[in-house]
């Protein structure tokens, strides 16, 4: 197949995931044939008779024809096109009936969000290379770094990219830096760095002073955060693998940090617009192994911050067992770990962002526009 031709595979496949609780109403999810078939009359609004040639024999055929009068049943998961107990569980932190607009704007594609680096850039003058390369952007309502981009040209061959004018972040993402507000000479720890997308941000606001240790037991990640780094211009950031959150490279920093941030694994809830494969790749009996394994991390890196210093824990996920439930059980653990509210945090940077219920840092799809996100900051006693 050319590009094309997998482009538009690419996004009927997406358009069926995103449609999965319908779609499987229709058709049984061991019947991929049929599912392919319903989601491109019922998502993509083809109609029988063009679709009357890709049917196999006269049972599917007769099949395919039945289904555009079926009705769909009205749960809350077809509904809002998520599954039941992702519903149920957002149903607890969500107002009346926010839950379907939340479903709603997970079935958008997000928009393509770039983050300026300061070492290298203004937002001015990316908004201007930007314009002369006759793409369409506008600064992002809420972050002071970002620039949202209209549609989806290609970036990566531009001067701005390959300069490290700009990386790929949401805007959402961009938030969580500003929670952390690393000053210039702090020690900081990112605890689960991945590929960097967080951490080069951390650096770009120490202005690369200071020390940045990016820790992450995944070393294929962390070699992705190589290139990256080279095209920003951050020489202050170590790049550490570590065995487990105890790893010894951790512990010998215990109590030394000023500022620690815990970007953990977590379902991806709130990323659904970009992965909606992980309404099925998550289920709930999972949940309670990443429930444990956020808490053995949350654990660990708490540790590690000095008394004065500030602890964040974040998530990119919308279930209240991995955001709230997760930090109130540690402020519950931690008497020593006063919370503090994102909303001050974030006006004292000159940020404003609407409908935040304190102390949390909660962004919503329907509300804000950005990737689901969750975070939870706390300043250590002495
Ligand atoms: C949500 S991702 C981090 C994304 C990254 N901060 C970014 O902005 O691109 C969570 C990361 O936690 C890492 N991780 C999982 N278990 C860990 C552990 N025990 N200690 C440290 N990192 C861990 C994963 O490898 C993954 O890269």
């Amino acid at each position: 197949m050319g590009g094309r031709d997998r482009a538009w595979v690419t996004e009927h496949f997406y358009a069926l995931l995103r449609h999965w609780e319908s779609i499987t109403v229709l058709a049984p999810p061991t019947a991929p044939r049929r599912l392919v078939l319903a989601s491109l009359q019922r998502v993509n609004g083809l109609s029988t008779r063009e679709l009357q040639g890709l049917c196999r024999g006269d049972e599917e055929r007769d099949w395919l024809a039945a289904l555009a009068a079926q009705r769909l049943p009205d749960t809350p998961s077809v509904r809002a096109h998520l599954p039941e107990w992702v519903v149920s569980a957002v149903q607890e932190v969500l107002p009346e009936g926010e839950w379907q607009a939340l479903g709603w704007a997970l079935q958008k594609s997000a928009p393509l969000d770039l983050r300026v680096n300061l070492l290298k850039a203004e937002r001015p003058a990316v908004l201007a290379a930007l314009t002369a390369a006759g793409i369409a952007a506008e600064a992002t309502p809420l972050s002071p770094w970002g620039v949202r981009v209209q549609g989806r040209p290609l970036l990566n061959r531009l001067p701005l990219f390959t300069e490290g004018w700009v990386e790929i972040q949401d805007e959402g993402s961009q938030l969580l830096a500003a929670l952390v507000a690393p000053r210039r000479r702090d020690m900081v720890v990112d605890f689960c760095a991945g590929s960097g997308g967080k951490a080069l941000h951390l650096a770009a606001l120490m202005h690369n002073q200071g020390r940045l240790y990016a820790f992450d037991v995944a070393a294929r990640r962390l070699e992705q955060l190589k290139p990256r780094l080279k095209r920003s211009g951050v020489s202050n950031l170590m790049p550490v693998v570590i065995a487990r959150e105890t790893d010894d490279r951790v512990r010998r920093l215990t109590g030394k940090i000023d500022r620690v941030l815990v970007d953990a694994p977590c379902s991806g809830m709130g990323t659904l617009r970009r992965n909606p494969d992980l309404k099925l790749r998550q289920t709930p009996e999972g949940l309670p192994a990443l429930l444990d394994k956020q808490r053995h991390i949350l654990e660990a890196a708490a540790q590690l911050v000095k008394p004065g210093g500030r602890l964040v824990y974040a998530t990119c996920s919308l279930l209240p067992a991995e955001n709230q439930i997760q930090a109130q059980e540690f402020s519950a653990r931690h008497p020593e770990f006063v919370p503090l509210a994102a909303s001050q945090v974030l006006a004292e940077q000159g940020i404003i962002v609407p409908d935040l219920e304190d102390p949390w840092l909660q962004l919503w799809p329907q509300r804000h526009g950005t990737d689901g996100f969750f975070a939870a900051l706390w300043q250590r006693q002495g």
